[in-house]
């Protein structure tokens, strides 16, 4: 039987997507599932690996890629991300639709799969707001908030082409941003609540 169509967030770091994800991870019990990607980055405190991330080696994560074992890769603020095959259908077994967490260089490499998931792409109302968000959150060196600020001002124009994305969401009032998400869900949502129920 054909699963539920996963769900592609993306969107600059800082814009929000790990906090609607887990909203909605929190709030719907047994209908979504997260796609754990592999990152050579190091955890943040609080971070669980296999939870969060599977935490790598570059080399560990260079075997794995040349093996065939990832949907996606890319490098993002000089670390390797990626999204592997398992990650994905560990989730798509459990009839859950199935959450990516993904950059722009993902959501194109994504697009010549046969995943066909719902793109959504999260943005802020302004660069200021998010480098208020990406200060306050206390994850980033000076370095790595200035690579991401760049990162999101080429995702902010990018993210803006026609077709890329099946809705664009502004992450202003989070509340607001949270309906929005749960209503372009809303069919896909049904659909896998009503599953479970036989
Ligand atoms: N609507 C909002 N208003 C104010 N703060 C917000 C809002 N949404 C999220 N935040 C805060 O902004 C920070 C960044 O959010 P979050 O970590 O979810 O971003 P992200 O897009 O997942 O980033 P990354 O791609 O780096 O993982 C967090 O500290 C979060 O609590
Ligand atoms: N292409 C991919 N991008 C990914 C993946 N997992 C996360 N990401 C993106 O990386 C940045 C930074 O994440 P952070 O946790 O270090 O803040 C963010 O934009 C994520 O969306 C992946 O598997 N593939």
């Amino acid at each position: 039987m054909k699963g539920p169509r996963p769900v592609v967030l993306s969107g600059p770091s800082g814009a929000g997507k790990s906090t609607l994800l887990k909203k909605l991870l929190r709030d719907y019990d047994n209908v979504f599932g997260f796609s754990v990607s592999h990152t050579t980055r190091q955890p943040r405190p609080g971070e669980v690996n296999g939870k969060d991330y599977h935490f790598v080696t570059r080399e560990e994560m260079q075997k794995e890629v040349d093996a065939g074992e990832f949907v996606e890769h890319a490098e993002f603020s000089g670390n390797i991300y990626g999204t592997s095959k398992a990650a994905i259908q560990a989730v798509q077994a459990q009839n859950q639709i199935c959450i990516l967490d993904i950059d722009l260089q993902g959501v194109r490499n994504i697009k010549k799969t046969d995943l066909n998931p719902i793109y959504i792409s999260v943005q802020v109302p302004s660069i200021e707001i998010l480098e208020k968000r990406l200060r306050e959150r206390q994850t980033e060196t000076e370095e790595s908030l200035q690579k991401r600020l760049q990162a999101a001002a080429t995702d902010m124009e990018l993210s803006k082409e026609a077709g890329l994305f099946d809705m664009i969401i502004i992450n202003d009032d989070l509340e607001e941003a949270y309906t929005k998400l749960k209503n372009v869900l809303a069919e896909e949502i049904e659909k896998v609540q009503e599953s479970k129920k036989t």
